[in-house]
């Protein structure tokens, strides 16, 4: 059996290695010849699975993307030839929650005020979308949420956008990229939503690139410099709007569900359903791939400030890294681009690849050394205090 995966894809020996010959690939440049002979094809979201891709392919048997967005997979076209497809929901939604609340906390450290005085929005209450809420929650945060597709079957309160708008400090954004239906979310937030913003409102895009109308985001942005932006996604990736980076206060190449674990996660889903398609047991172990902790214990007497608390999360993630190397990958040096270019083809790709995964909270054990209620950073996805 021949498997084609692509290269930024770990944990694909350890898991499919016994099943065949594995094969590594570029999956933004995949072309039609190279998955010619494959039985099975595993991407990322930079891959797009259509007819043209697997012309020349008769023999596939199962395509597995390690992502919850299924936007780049023609699904559609995979049901017309009976080829198994599978996603892996939920795989990276603790690794872009994480990822939301240290943002936040970064942000209230940079701009003053103190993160658990707000009250933040999350836009689309799937899986990232609480996994952020669990974060905040955890912390004592008022969090709403909306969600319009779920909303009538889900037991958790929901308000309108507007309302939402209206009320909140802080906005998430973590709904799927959708072009038709009655909740659409391509350019959810256009130029007249930008501008309806309350005073001083931070945005956070870790979804889509897309769901916010960039060209009207830089305008908004120079007219509104009250307005805090965190995008993680862009419109038209591999390539931002250049103009549009400065304008932002923490700027990522759609990493913010790059943990370790979640990489890991998506890669397990995509075995286990690849055994179901073949009637065989999946006997490996997830947890067998990961390190076990990323540091043995840490001990904590307290928490007495939001500022403890960004050094605790900073110990697992500093997001500032990640926002500094951006700027300079993308806009700084050109002859450092310039060989960047050559070898990779293009500087957002090329930090995506090297990102060096991070760990998720889970990875640290805390052990409470003291008398004051720090119990809570179990809630925040922390291992050990209260276990
Ligand atoms: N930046 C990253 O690294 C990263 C990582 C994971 C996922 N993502 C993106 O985030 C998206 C969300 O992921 P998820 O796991 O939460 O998906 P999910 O399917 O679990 O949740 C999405 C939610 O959005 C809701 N929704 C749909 N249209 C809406 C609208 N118009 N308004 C409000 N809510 C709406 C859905 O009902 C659903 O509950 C993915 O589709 C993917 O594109 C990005
Ligand atoms: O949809 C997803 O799961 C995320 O956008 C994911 O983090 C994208 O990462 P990629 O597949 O491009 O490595």
């Amino acid at each position: 059996m021949k498997i084609l995966a692509d290269e930024n894809m770990p944990y694909v020996q350890e898991l499919f290695g016994d099943l065949g010959t594995i094969e590594t690939v570029n999956g933004r440049e995949l072309t039609p010849e190279q998955v010619k002979d494959a039985d099975v094809l595993l991407v990322r979201s930079v891959t797009q699975v259509n007819g043209s891709l697997l012309s020349l392919n008769n023999q596939l048997k199962f395509v597995g993307s390690a992502t919850i967005g299924t936007d780049h997979i023609d699904t559609d076209y995979l049901a017309s030839r009976d080829i198994p497809f599978s996603n892996a929901p939920g795989c990276n939604a603790t690794a872009v929650g994480e990822f939301a609340f240290i943002a936040m906390l970064e942000l209230t450290h940079r701009f003053g005020g103190k993160l658990k005085d707000k009250t933040v929005g999350i836009v689309g209450a799937g899986n990232t979308g609480s996994a952020v809420a669990k974060c905040l929650q955890a912390y004592g945060v008022t969090v709403l949420l909306h969600d319009p597709v779920i909303q009538d079957s889900d037991p958790r309160d929901f308000v309108s956008l507007d309302e939402l708008i209206a009320r909140c400090d802080v906005i998430s954004l973590h709904v799927p990229i959708t072009k038709t239906g009655e909740h659409k979310t391509w350019y959810l937030f256009d130029e007249a939503r930008l501008n309806s913003l309350k005073q001083g409102t931070w945005l956070l895009n870790c979804c889509r690139g897309e769901v916010i109308d960039n060209r009207a985001l830089i305008k908004v942005k120079q007219e509104r410099p009250d307005i805090k932006l965190v995008l993680d996604v862009w419109e038209d990736e591999p390539n931002p709007m250049h103009e549009l980076i400065p304008l932002v206060e923490l700027a990522t190449p759609h990493i913010a569900g790059y943990s370790l674990e979640g990489k890991a996660r998506g890669t397990y889903m995509l075995y286990q359903k690849l055994m179901q398609v073949l009637g065989r047991d999946a006997d490996k172990s997830m947890m067998a791939l990961l390190p076990s902790l990323w540091s043995a214990q840490l001990d904590i007497e307290s928490i007495p400030n939001e500022k403890s608390l960004l050094q605790l999360a900073r110990f697992i993630y500093d997001l500032r890294d990640d926002d500094e190397l951006f700027r300079k990958t993308i806009l700084d040096d050109s002859s450092k681009n310039a060989q960047v270019n050559s070898s990779n083809n293009n500087g957002f790709d090329f930090m995506r690849k090297n990102h060096k995964h991070r760990r998720e909270f889970s990875a640290l054990r805390l052990v409470n050394t003291g008398h004051s209620d720090v119990n809570w950073l179990t809630n925040l996805g922390f291992s050990g205090i209260g276990q």
